[in-house]
């Protein structure tokens, strides 16, 4: 359920309880999903942890949780709203957790949405939205972030991507097209930062994980959201992804990929076959559409396919 480099880390590598205690991370999209996982077994390793999203009683709901089950005192976790799209507002957030822990060691841009709707339906400000969330609003608290890392000579961004940053599926054209960018730009950014080897940047590719994802997924109109979470028992276990995630933040590496099969396989088909992946791909993206068209959930086929092969 991991890349080859990610499973020997897991077996051979750095523990995360080594590795990442005393550490200030900061969470975005900290409220729900794999961001709300992460608050949880972060709070277990003894870091401090910083807890961003829109919503703050969602967050003070996790922070109240992190309190119970972890290891952590009130003090060690800040909540901190904030809005990714809301680009005026990063500086001023980064500013608030220096001013709280003095230092950001682990920046983990999780926060994002994804799509569920044609090209030919979804209007231009679906797109737009896309970009300027998932995008534009990671690469301005990264900005934001940044400085202050080159200045220790240290720190590590890491940021979920996803399996869609590498491969493609219908219906999130635009959701892909945003993974793609953030991929793009944070492999740019790792080499501009080849003279400081202290500061690493980690791209975590997840393929499907339960969460609220398909819930919070936008349609055809950015002011819709799908409003239903569809099947999730073909999904890997949000605590099985953060769990991988954390490996890879102990063990510095670069990018990772975590999915269970077949979609692990298919990353690796797109990476070597290319020509073959495009065939399985447009073959298993007309059952997508059709499901998607009749009302279906899109990804209900890889129920069979899972019960077939589990
Ligand atoms: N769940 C999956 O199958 C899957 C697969 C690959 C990648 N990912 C990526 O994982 C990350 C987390 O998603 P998830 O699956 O936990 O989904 P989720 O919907 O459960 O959680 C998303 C989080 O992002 C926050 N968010 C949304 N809009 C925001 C905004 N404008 N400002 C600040 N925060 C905002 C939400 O409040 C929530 O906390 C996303 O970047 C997603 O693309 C998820």
């Amino acid at each position: 359920d991991g890349d080859l480099t990610l499973l020997w880390a897991e077996w051979q590598g750095r523990r995360p309880e080594w590795e990442l205690t005393d550490m200030v991370v900061w969470v975005t999209g900290a409220s729900g999903g794999i961001g709300e996982e992460l608050a949880y077994q972060l709070s277990k390793l003894g870091v401090s942890l910083v807890l961003s999203a829109r919503r703050v009683h969602e967050l003070e709901r996790v922070k109240r949780r992190c309190l119970e089950n972890g290891n952590l005192k009130e003090k060690d976790i800040l909540v901190l709203p904030l809005d990714l799209t809301d680009r005026s507002s990063h500086e001023m957030a980064t500013k608030a957790v220096l001013q709280e822990f003095g230092k950001i060691d682990i920046l983990v841009n999780n926060g994002g949405r994804s799509q569920r709707s044609l090209v030919v339906d979804a209007s231009l400000d679906v797109y737009k939205e896309l970009i300027e969330l998932n995008y534009l609003g990671t690469v301005s608290l990264t900005k934001c972030v940044l400085p202050h890392m080159i200045e220790r000579k240290q720190g590590k961004i890491v940021t979920v991507n996803s399996v869609l940053g590498i491969i493609a599926a219908p219906l999130s054209s635009g959701y892909c097209a945003s993974k793609h960018a953030l991929r793009g730009f944070f492999n740019g950014l790792r080499t501009e930062l080849a003279t400081y080897p202290g500061i690493i940047i980690s791209n975590i590719c997840p393929g499907p994980v339960q969460s609220n994802i398909v819930h919070n997924a936008l349609t055809e109109e950015v002011t819709k959201a799908v409003g239903s979470g569809g099947d999730q028992s073909y999904k890997m276990a949000t605590s099985r992804c953060v769990r991988l995630m954390l490996v890879s933040m102990a063990n510095d590496l670069k990018e990772v990929w975590i999915a269970d099969q077949p979609f692990l396989s298919m990353t690796y088909l797109w990476q070597y076959m290319p020509t073959w992946a495009w065939w399985i791909t447009n073959k298993v993206g007309k059952k997508r559409i059709e499901n998607f068209k009749s009302g279906v959930d899109a990804d209900a086929y890889f129920k069979t396919w899972k019960a077939k092969h589990d």
